[in-house]
């Protein structure tokens, strides 16, 4: 049974606008204010039956889909912004077609659309949770995204003003459906408040007004107190926004009230001034500034100059605690079992610090910005910080397949992770990395596009304004990697070499201001450059009658964006390099009827869903000339075809496909990689305990990346100094029998450990063993046939050959090739092919085992084995009663220990007494019982048991894994 939402309050929020990116966006479930109708889920178009309508989406969606997943719930009012009366007049043949959808058909459907939850139909029929019972969720979804869907304006004392945040349109539709009653789950919202603007505000002191949001005082002498004394020291500088308790509380409660406590505020505060408990903002975009000035510029392929140390510094840490504050709210609100969905560039960090306080969260991560190719994303100084902070999301999804490719390599060549098309195995974790292009709320744009008497009047204003031209259009946000300038130099080529479409074209273009904010410099360079090109082209080509270029620097409203969209007769999206291009998704939608060709550049993230579009390169400005030719000469019916399959697209591929497609792969994900049973963290008060209680000890511990940790060259893993001590002194315990079980040939562990004559250690995987206080080597393989071995190494050299940076480790059983020096992802694609090639032939023929290790190949016979070993140990001591170790610690980190761990849990040992523990991640799949996370804790162990007071690092670790501090030991 699904959770009870909470309850929507009587409010009329606003559909009319959910989808559109033209700016103007308002958010029906977060709007207060606006009246609107809702969405309708689509009606039929007479005689056009290759469109799928939008009632017909949930066929395709994933998760069980309800008819009305594209309607809002209960709290939008069915009240009208367009007159009834009006909707039945069609204007044209084609918009008659297109009309239809909006006339008295579409307003019974309306009317009739019930609302499920007052039609007492149960949400639990949808519940994902019956689906995954494995995972134990709250029905929660908690959506972190940077700022809120509203600029927050405040007047002390007084209630917040809450103006729809412009942009973003897709992700806050999605929150909404989220938030609606068609949606099977509870949401809530955690964002920043954005820049406070403060209004009504009287600064008595000083002659200056004071822009709250930069923290900036401006000169306004019209205004300005008259200065009662000349002399008078000057005015105190600004002080910032100051936000009382009390007002702080009262927008959370507006938020709650208004929105069903669906929306969380993140305070970003520069000071507290304790004494009054007032939060004081000084200078606000600092939070912006190293996600929009480092991160977006190169996320996008662009380089900044290098800042100065202390500024870089700086911006670092302030995208940090940015994101340091978030992890805090969002731990406010969580409970077990919640889903946390993190959104884009402003929150990267985050996965992670959350990962670290909630071992066991369920985290999905979506990039809405394009991801770059590793050559580039190396550029970025904290480049290993931004992809582990990500990789403490369980799944992360983008906007388009070479996006996701580019982060796995990032993560193979960067940090040396395995990666595949279908993730990144990170601190053995899996870390799902999949594609899902994000959508409209398609049918809440048709309604718009085609539901208003305004913008059928717009239409026909901008038809005969423009009568006998074609019209191009365009629109962008100012931005450089928008492509603009191209798109105005393709268009002035295309007067060159068309000229028979001098008189007959217009290109109309609208640059809205960007959606960053950090980089104004940026902003007025495209702005010169475009008013330059505007000027030209309308210079050279244009006359009194006609200005083939109309630039319209400006946001539009909703009624001129949707007009415009319609009147096209083709749409040019020119940037040259976009993470999703949702205005070429709303273009598609408002040419229904009209069918005007998409014209899309290749470098958007949007051309690999729309195969449909006539696909450009943006640079190749007489390519794109011949395509706008092309899309101007293009018969009807070439048209028509092409359209219908682009709009069946966005109709199919819809934002709340696109939510339930999200959350239902991450829990498909969640369930088969089974997060939900991480390994705890080695409670240290209970090893030690048990350590005291006991009389016979055995130890076994692996080598490489347990004892020591994992380094380019093997032959630089020698133990440190520390590493001997330790050991040295816990094998000198009589009680304890302390053995060594690595893959590590003979020479290496008589030349590095040799010298602890108490120590046991056992050679190539088990393949040797040399007992303590001995000086012999007992060899386990004698009477096995070893002709294997050369047909080994013919096919590792021939790997070797072909992949430079690769070595042959020849030991006298086992054959290890090794690829850590060599490019990781050929590396490892090669390592792939060699593990085929040696299962297909030597593996068939002889009883050998191919194992996988770090970033090795490695082949023994099958019989020898770690696990065999610790199975002989244990057999040695005897497994029952009084025979057996009453204290067992077996440590290991890669795929060959776990057969160490796997032949414990089948001893007859009672397991109270056993301590399996991986070395790695929390959620690394293993059979051991315990983990810790790197060979420095395993040193701190030991030294803990050995009572040394140089057990490092214990304390601390124990408290951030919730044990108990060895102080109270
Ligand atoms: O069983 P282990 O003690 O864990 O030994 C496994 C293999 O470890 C060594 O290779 C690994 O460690 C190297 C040093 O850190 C690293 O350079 C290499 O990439 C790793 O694969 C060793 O060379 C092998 O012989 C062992 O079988």
């Amino acid at each position: 049974m699904a959770p009870p939402k909470p309850e929507a309050p009587a409010q009329t929020a606003s559909t009319a606008d959910t989808s559109t990116s033209a700016d103007l966006d308002l958010h029906p479930a977060l709007h207060p204010s606006i009246t609107s109708v809702p969405v309708t889920p689509g009606v039929h178009l007479a005689g056009q039956s290759a469109y799928i309508e939008p009632e017909d989406i949930q066929k395709d969606a994933e998760l069980p889909f309800d008819p009305e997943a594209v309607t809002p719930g209960p709290q939008w009012n069915a009240n009208s912004y367009f007159s009834p009366k009006e909707e039945g007049r069609a204007e044209s043949p084609a918009e008659a077609a297109a009309g239809a959808q909006t006339g008295d058909e579409l307003l019974k459907r309306l009317s009739l659309i019930p609302d499920k939850a007052a039609e007492g139909k149960d949400l639990a029929d949808l519940d994902p949770r019956a689906a995954h019972p494995g995972l134990n969720l709250s029905g929660r979804v908690i959506s972190a995204t940077f700022t809120v869907p509203y600029n927050v304006k405040y007047s002390p004392g007084a209630d917040w003003e809450l103006n729809p945040r412009r942009g973003t349109s897709a992700l806050y539709d999605s929150f909404s459906y989220l938030a609606s009653s068609s949606s099977p789950w509870n949401h809530v919202l955690v964002g920043w408040t954005g820049e406070i603007e403060e209004y009504n505000v009287l600064r008595p002191h000083s002659s200056a007004s004071f822009n709250s949001a930069t923290g900036q005082s401006q000169s306004n002498k019209a205004s300005a107190p008259i200065p009662v004394d000349a002399s008078a020291p000057p005015p105190p500088p600004p002080e910032g926004v100051r936000v009382s308790r009390a007002d702080r509380a009262r927008l959370e409660k507006q938020l709650e009230r208004d929105h069903g406590g669906n929306v969380v505020p993140v305070w970003l505060i520069d000071e507290m001034d304790e004494k009054d408990d007032v939060a004081i903002l000084k200078e606000q975009t600092r939070w912006r500034r190293y996600a929009e000035h480092e991160l977006y510029t190169l996320f996008h392929y662009k380089m900044n100059a290098p800042a100065d140390g202390r500024a870089a510094r700086k911006s670092w840490a302030d995208y940090y605690r940015m994101n340091k504050l978030f992890a805090d709210r969002i731990l406010d609100v969580y409970q077990p079992g919640d889903i946390i969905n993190i959104h884009d560039f402003y929150l990267l960090l985050l996965p992670n610090l959350l990962r670290q306080r909630l071992p066991n969260v369920y985290i999905g991560f979506f990039l809405h910005i394009p991801f770059p190719s590793s050559e580039f994303y190396r550029c970025l100084s904290r480049r290993k910080e931004i992809l582990e902070g990500i990789l403490g999301a369980n799944m992360i999804g983008f906007q388009s397949y070479s996006y996701s490719r580019h982060f796995s390599s990032c993560c193979t060549r960067i940090l040396g992770f395995d990666s595949s098309s279908a993730g990144v195995d990170a601190y053995g974790a899996h870390v799902a990395v999949d594609v899902f292009p994000i959508g409209l709320n398609a049918a809440s744009v048709q309604q718009q596009a085609f539901g208003d008497p305004v913008i059928r009047e717009k239409v026909k204003g901008i038809r005969e304004l423009y009568a006998g031209k074609k019209i191009i259009v365009g629109r962008d946000r100012l931005d450089s990697v928008r492509g603009v300038a191209q798109k105005l130099q393709a268009f002035e080529m295309f007067l060159e070499k068309y000229p028979e479409w001098l008189e007959k074209v217009v290109l109309i273009q609208v640059t809205s201001p960007s959606s960053v904010q950090a980089d104004k410099d940026d902003d007025n360079k495209v702005i010169n450059k475009i008013s330059d090109l505007v000027a030209r082209i309308n210079g050279d080509y244009g006359s009194l009658s006609y200005t083939p270029v109309q630039h319209f620097p400006q946001y539009l409203s909703r009624e001129e964006y949707f007009a415009l969209l319609r009147v096209a007769d083709a749409g040019l999206i020119t940037s040259v390099r976009d993470g999703m291009n949702t205005t070429s998704l709303e273009y598609i939608i408002c040419q229904k009827g009209n069918h005007g060709p998409l014209i899309l550049s290749e470098f958007s993230g949007t051309a690999g869903s729309l195969a449909g579009a006539i696909h450009i390169n943006p640079w190749d400005l007489s390519g794109v000339a011949d395509s706008l030719n092309k899309a101007l000469t293009m018969p009807e019916d070439e048209r028509e075809k092409q359209h219908v399959k682009l709009y069946n697209h966005v109709i199919a591929n819809n934002v709340q496909a696109w939510t339930n497609n999200f959350l239902k792969r991450l829990m498909t994900n969640l369930s088969s990689f089974d997060q939900s049973f991480a390994t705890p963290a080695l409670d240290r008060t209970k090893l030690l305990y048990q350590y005291r209680q006991s009389k016979r000890r055995l130890f076994m511990f692996d080598y490489d990346g347990t004892l020591t940790p994992i380094v380019k060259d093997p032959q630089a893993a020698i133990p440190s100094d520390r590493v001997t001590r330790t050991l040295k002194t816990l094998a000198a315990d009589p009680a304890n029998s302390v053995w060594i079980i690595s893959g590590r040939d003979q020479k290496f562990l008589e030349d590095y450990l040799g010298h602890i004559a108490e120590l046991g250690l056992s050679a190539e995987h088990g393949s040797f063993m040399r007992h303590p206080r001995s000086d012999t080597w007992e060899n386990l393989t004698e009477k096995t046939n070893m002709s294997w071995q050369d047909e080994v190494l013919g096919i590792f050299q021939h790997y070797t050959e072909r992949t430079l940076g690769s070595h042959i480790e020849r030991k006298k059983i086992a054959l290890t090739w090794h690829y850590r020096r060599a490019d990781p992802e050929y590396g490892a694609m090669q390592a792939r092919q060699c593990q085929k090639h040696l299962e297909k032939t030597v593996a068939k023929k002889y009883d050998v085992e191919v194992m996988t290790g770090k970033a090795n190949l490695e082949v023994r016979p099958r019989f020898v084995n770690k696990g065999e070993i610790a199975k002989k140990l244990v057999q040695a001591y005897g497994e029952g009663p009084g025979d057996a170790p009453d204290f067992v610690l077996c440590l290991g980190d890669d795929f060959t220990d776990e057969d160490m761990f796997r032949s414990l849990r089948q001893s007859k040992l009672p397991q109270e007494n056993v301590f399996s523990v991986t070395v790695g991640a929390s959620s690394k799949q293993t059979l051991a019982s315990w983990h810790l996370v790197e060979p420095a804790d395993v040193i701190s162990v030991i030294s803990l048991l050995n009572g040394s007071a140089d057990a490092g690092n214990v304390g601390a670790v124990a408290v951030v894994e919730g044990s108990v501090p060895e102080s109270r030991l």
